[in-house]
């Protein structure tokens, strides 16, 4: 059997065993002048992998180590130590190979061209992956139509707003039909349309060409949405690994019911539910995050003046310190 042929049979996209991540710092040392060297370790000892077809969220506070993981896993960045896999190659040793069989989506940045009209970007693309021409065509086509850029594709990138300009991206990162994408924030500063386009999409290309999704975000409604996994680090451990509703239980996290009465009201009583904020005709529900919002909502609209509402998720950093606190970690 060709190694070729044991690649494509294994069903790990991703496995990464004992990977380490360490960067050489220069820091000033109190008063003196010169500055001392210093070791970061971004990412230290992670282990998982991921079978073909998983959406995976990876998620964690600020400088857990999160993007540090998807810059090894593009082969941007060498691991100091352990061993990374993706669709069985060294992504820093074949790191061209790699591109052809990945997709990358960075929220904050884009890698479209900034004064070229969109569609200009995608025949670049078109090129540079020496994408079939029926291939490219067909893809086009379908991101156009799931992620409704057919008026956009003469503007220029500049001219866009964000959440078109993330739908553009995204776009750009499927024409060369890759096995896996990683997703690093891709709703971030979107507006609830636009990331409700955005999340519908991912499901169906998930449900469609399988394909294999590790997505970074700071919103938990995109885990919830379209992740049954997801994995916690913290600086550059992995700290949990399972099901969303796992991690909630773990720490007991709360969701959060947004109710706007038409008039202020005594606080709203409810079993499974407290209220924690009044403002005038507004108030705030704390509700555990494991359980449903739907029938308390029926209750609500039942028994009050209701004139809207929204369910908030926790914020990740809370639900990892409860995390935290639930398991006399730290
Ligand atoms: N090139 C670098 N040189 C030195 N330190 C770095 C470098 N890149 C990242 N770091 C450090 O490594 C740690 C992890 O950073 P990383 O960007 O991976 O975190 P993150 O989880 O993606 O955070 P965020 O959510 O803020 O983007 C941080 O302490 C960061 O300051």
């Amino acid at each position: 059997m060709t190694s070729e042929v044991t690649r494509e049979m294994t069903a790990e996209v991703i496995r990464l065993d004992g990977v380490e991540k360490v960067f050489e710092v220069r820091r000033k040392n109190g008063r003196r002048l010169r500055r001392e060297r210093a070791q970061v370790r971004a990412v230290d000892g992670i282990t998982f992998s991921v079978p073909r077809g998983e959406m995976v969220g990876y998620i964690g506070p600020n400088g857990a180590g999160k993007s540090t993981t998807i810059k090894m896993l593009t082969g941007i960045l060498t691991p100091s130590g352990g061993r990374v896999r993706v669709a069985g190659l060294d992504p820093s040793r074949e790191r061209t190979r790699l591109a052809r069989r990945i997709g990358v989506v960075f929220g904050q940045r884009t890698t479209l061209w900034w004064d070229l009209p969109l569609y200009d970007s995608y025949r670049l693309a078109h090129r540079m992956y020496r994408i079939p021409d029926d291939r490219f065509r067909a893809n086009l086509d379908r991101c156009v139509e799931l992620l409704d850029l057919g008026e956009l594709l003469d503007v220029p990138v500049r001219q866009l707003s964000l959440g078109q300009r993330m739908r553009g991206d995204i776009a750009a990162a499927l024409l060369h039909d890759p096995e896996v994408l990683y997703l690093d924030e891709p709703t971030i500063g979107l507006d609830v349309v636009s990331k409700a386009k955005v999340r519908t999409f991912l499901r169906e290309l998930n449900a469609e060409r399988g394909t294999t999704v590790l997505l970074t975000t700071h919103d938990l409604t995109d885990i919830e949405q379209l992740c049954k996994r997801v994995m916690v680090i913290d600086h550059g451990r992995l700290v949990y690994d399972g099901a969303l509703a796992g991690l909630h239980e773990a720490g007991g996290s709360e969701r959060t019911l947004v109710v706007d009465l038409e008039r202020e009201h005594a606080p709203i009583e409810l079993d499974h539910a407290r209220v924690v904020r009044v403002e005038g005709p507004r108030q705030w529900l704390a509700f555990p995050a494991t359980a449903s919002a739907a029938p308390l909502v029926a209750r609500i609209a039942e028994r009050y003046p209701l004139v809207d509402l929204s369910v908030r998720e926790p914020d990740i950093e809370s639900v990892i310190a409860r995390m935290y606190a639930d398991r006399g970690l730290h």
